[in-house]
């Protein structure tokens, strides 16, 4: 192994990361498994949500067909030729993005395509696609995940005893609610063998998710990992499930939930030999929605952490903040 004083020129500005050692961090393989359908799902749900931020979801019922034909039009996408995709980009924020995430600077070893989803949850007129075949096979998809992260959510109303069952999911089926669709490739990154064995590459920079959930599926390329809650944060990789898909609560359900259920920061790092294509469907609520903790979650005499903001307010925040940012501190009382 050759070990680099200076990482090579086309991982300039791409942060490295000190990774867990096989040893120091076991795979997370404790990340809860939910079958929605199943009698205690809910309280399953909320104790995941509670004690992780994050959870997978099995026997979902999403026809493979579905996940593969887009799966197949991601490929295909990522595999055109540079100018067809630069075509869709530069992303600001929609559209195909490449190395650059956001508008402040962040780097990471991938390409995307970034999208935002109507009232109807179909592409808005406003994103740029490559096709409408791919266009067409994103609106089969998200029609069955924004159906399961409502199901999630109606899990979590009821584990936490909120009443209408549709407390949170209203929020995101509202006609206004603001849903956007990112489909990530990750290239396979030689380079890293030249890098020492402790070495990572950040393939999407550490974060927590804005809206109130996400939902990601991915191919079998290992890669995600999230920090655990207790345990001072550590990094956990979170072994691949190209069957299932994982949920990541976002900060939008801690604040709902007065910090209860709490959002999840996560990342991803390159992996030397495959690539890595993931899709993640983020459920965001209405501009306008106010973003404050139900008053059924609050006992009695407790007050809100957070000061009021609207949806539009936080993510105004969040794209004048670096990805790494702790975009909750700012709204927290005191
Ligand atoms: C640095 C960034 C990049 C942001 C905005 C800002 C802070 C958080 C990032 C995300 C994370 C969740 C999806 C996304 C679409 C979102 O809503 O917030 C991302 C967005 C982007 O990738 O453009
Ligand atoms: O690719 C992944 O698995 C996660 C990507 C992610 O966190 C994001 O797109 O916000």
């Amino acid at each position: 192994m050759v070990v680099l004083a200076k990482p090579p020129p086309a991982l300039d500005q791409i942060s490295l990361l000190r990774c867990p050692q096989p040893g120091d961090a076991a795979s997370f393989f404790g990340v809860p498994a939910v079958d929605l359908s199943s009698p205690g799902a809910a309280l399953a749900v909320v104790d995941a949500c509670e004690r992780f931020g994050f959870f997978k979801v099995v026997n979902h019922g999403v026809p493979t067909g579905v996940v593969d034909r887009l799966e197949a039009e991601a490929v295909r996408f990522f595999a055109s030729p540079q100018a067809d995709k630069d075509a869709c980009g530069p992303a600001n924020p929609l559209g195909y993005g490449n190395k650059r995430i956001g508008r402040n600077g962040d780097m990471g070893w991938l390409e995307y395509l970034l999208l935002a989803l109507d009232g109807a949850s179909s592409v808005s007129k406003a994103s740029p696609v490559p096709s409408s075949s791919l266009r067409d096979a994103v609106n089969q998809y998200v029609a069955a995940v924004r159906g399961l992260a409502t199901s999630v959510l109606e899990a979590v109303a009821e584990g936490l005893g909120v009443a209408p069952r549709d407390a949170l999911s209203g929020m995101v089926t509202d006609a206004a609610s603001d849903q956007v669709f990112r489909i990530n490739h990750y290239p396979a990154c030689p380079l890293l063998q030249r890098l020492p064995d402790s070495c990572g590459v950040t393939g999407f920079g550490e974060h927590t998710d804005p809206q109130l959930v996400s939902v990601l599926r991915s191919n079998g390329t290992a890669g995600l990992q999230v920090a655990l809650h207790d345990d001072g944060g550590r990094w956990v990789p979170v072994p691949p499930d190209r069957d299932a898909f994982f949920v990541i609560v976002g900060d939008s359900l801690q604040v709902l939930t007065n910090g209860r259920l709490k959002s999840v920061r996560h990342r991803v790092v390159a992996n030397s030999l495959k690539p890595r294509v993931s899709m993640i469907y983020f459920a965001g609520p209405a501009p306008a929605q106010r973003i404050a903790p139900l008053p059924q979650v609050l006992g009695h005499g407790e007050q809100s952490l957070y000061r009021d903001f609207t949806w539009g307010d936080y993510k105004k925040a969040a794209y004048r903040s670096r990805l790494g940012d702790n975009r909750l501190d700012p709204f927290r009382i005191q």
